[in-house]
């Protein structure tokens, strides 16, 4: 539980998900949200109200999203997944009226403000994206994950552990990659993420709509989630443990994540049948090591820790969290638009640049994946120009980041306490 009573924006509601004592889920996030958000059962868009109910299973961009999210404020879930015009233009036909409450949200989306314009600039350079670029990342995906596939056939039928476990490596990287699939219209390569013990279902909410939406505030379930083991805003509340021995039991706390989303998971809701990808895995061990039981179990705890151990790393150093980088009890940047506060929540690391299948593999292109989720990071590559461009027209400076700065950069985030004043001054930064 996030103990801190900070606050960036002291003007906002606490979260109502974390007034209570219980066990934070992704259903009890969205339950707070429709208790915070003024959607009153409806769905929330800037201030005005629309009922989608009959349309839901019409959407484009999928069910699940709005089945999800209804009774609260989608706005910048829907200003950040449709780059075209054609949601907006949609919008009238389902309005019902205004919204009572002011919203309860620190983020504004201005005509003229950052995140608008740069979103125009993109819709005007996409057509020109060629569009078999999306191949690139299936063809990536797909490699990967048969590679661990094949891995684990041949060590299950040698009984090696050590090729079993060396499977676990692409297994990961192709978790990492249907990352870029699940926040795009459904389409089956989302079910990679589930080889492991994680829930693509689960990570639409504490991912998607908590992590992309509010990036290391209180709202952001992937800051909620590791506490009280890991604590990364800057609060006197730490205690000192956290603070200077998480470098040493940091580790641990990554390789038992899968675990723990996985146990809590089944415990609260049983076995479901969206959950028969997590196991493929094992089922590929018990069939190729001639179904030795014992074998197969401990095979598959060991992928399961190595999956766990490297997402984790990788997740918790590749862009958000290091001293340089906003978190909620900092003060945030006055121009409240979604885009520059992203800015300041998010790094891109010098290294991954450019190579796509790094990108794929390490949530990489993080700050325009952000941006604008549903693109494809195969996408995303050819859109730097024209972010580049709109960073420049208002004077914002976004410089990717060495890895190794980062990887120091997140332990000396968890030692932090003292707020700092955003967007930090170049003389400031730790780069
Ligand atoms: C929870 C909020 C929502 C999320 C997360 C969401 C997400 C998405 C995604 C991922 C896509 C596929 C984009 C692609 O293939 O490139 C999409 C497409 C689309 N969505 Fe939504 N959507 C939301 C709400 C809405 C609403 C409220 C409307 C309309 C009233 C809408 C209308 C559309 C339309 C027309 C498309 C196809 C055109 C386009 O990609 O812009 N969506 N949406």
């Amino acid at each position: 539980m996030v103990q801190t009573k900070l606050r960036s924006w002291p003007e906002l509601k606490d979260p109502e998900y974390l007034k209570t004592n219980s066990f934070v889920t992704v259903e009890s996030w969205i339950e707070g949200k429709q208790v915070d958000d003024g959607a009153e059962k409806l769905w929330r868009i800037h201030d005005k109200l629309y009922d989608f109910t009959e349309w839901i299973q019409k959407h484009p961009g999928g069910e699940t999203f709005l089945r999800v999210s209804k009774g609260t404020d989608i706005t910048e879930l829907f200003e950040a997944h449709h780059v075209s015009v054609a949601a907006e233009n949609l919008l009238p036909r389902f309005y019902v009226r205004e919204a009572q409450t002011p919203r309860n949200s620190p983020y504004t989306f201005k005509d003229d403000g950052f995140f608008r314009v740069l979103k125009r600039k993109i819709r005007e350079e996409l057509p020109s994206v060629p569009k078999t670029v999306r191949l690139k990342s299936v063809l990536i995906a797909d490699s990967v994950v048969a590679t661990a596939l094949v891995l684990l056939v041949i060590g299950s039928i040698m009984k090696s552990y050590l090729v079993g476990l060396a499977a676990g490596v692409p297994l990961t990287l192709g978790v990492i990659a249907a990352h870029n699939f699940f926040h795009q219209k459904p389409n089956w390569r989302r079910f990679y993420f589930d080889l492991t013990f994680l829930s693509h279902r689960e990570w639409i909410v504490s991912h998607v709509m908590s992590h992309h939406i509010y990036p290391n505030t209180k709202m952001d379930l992937e800051i909620v989630m590791f506490s009280p083991f890991l604590q990364w805003l800057p609060t006197p509340e730490k205690s000192w443990i956290s603070r200077h021995l998480s470098l040493i039991y940091a580790p641990v706390v990554y390789g038992f994540l899968f675990f723990a989303q996985g146990i809590v998971r089944f415990l609260r809701k049983g076995f479901q049948s969206h959950d028969l990808a997590n196991l493929v895995v094992p089922g590929v061990i018990l069939v190729a090591s001639s179904w030795d039981i014992m074998f197969t179990l401990k095979l598959w705890v060991g992928v399961i820790w190595v999956a766990s151990s490297i997402f984790s790393f990788i997740g918790t150093t590749a862009a958000h969290h290091a001293p340089d980088l906003f978190h909620e009890g900092d003060v945030p940047r006055e121009d409240r638009d979604w885009g520059l506060q992203q800015l300041d929540a998010v790094v891109d690391r010098k290294e991954i640049s450019g190579s796509l299948p790094l990108t794929l593999f390490t949530f990489g292109d993080h700050t325009l994946h952000h941006l604008f989720p549903a693109l494809d990071h195969a996408v995303l590559e050819h859109l730097h120009p024209t972010f580049e461009k709109v960073c420049a027209q208002f004077n914002v400076h976004h410089e990717a980041t060495p890895y190794w700065t980062l990887i120091k950069g997140q332990f000396q985030q968890l030692a932090r306490t003292t707020p700092r004043v955003f967007p930090l001054k170049a003389a400031e930064k730790q780069r």
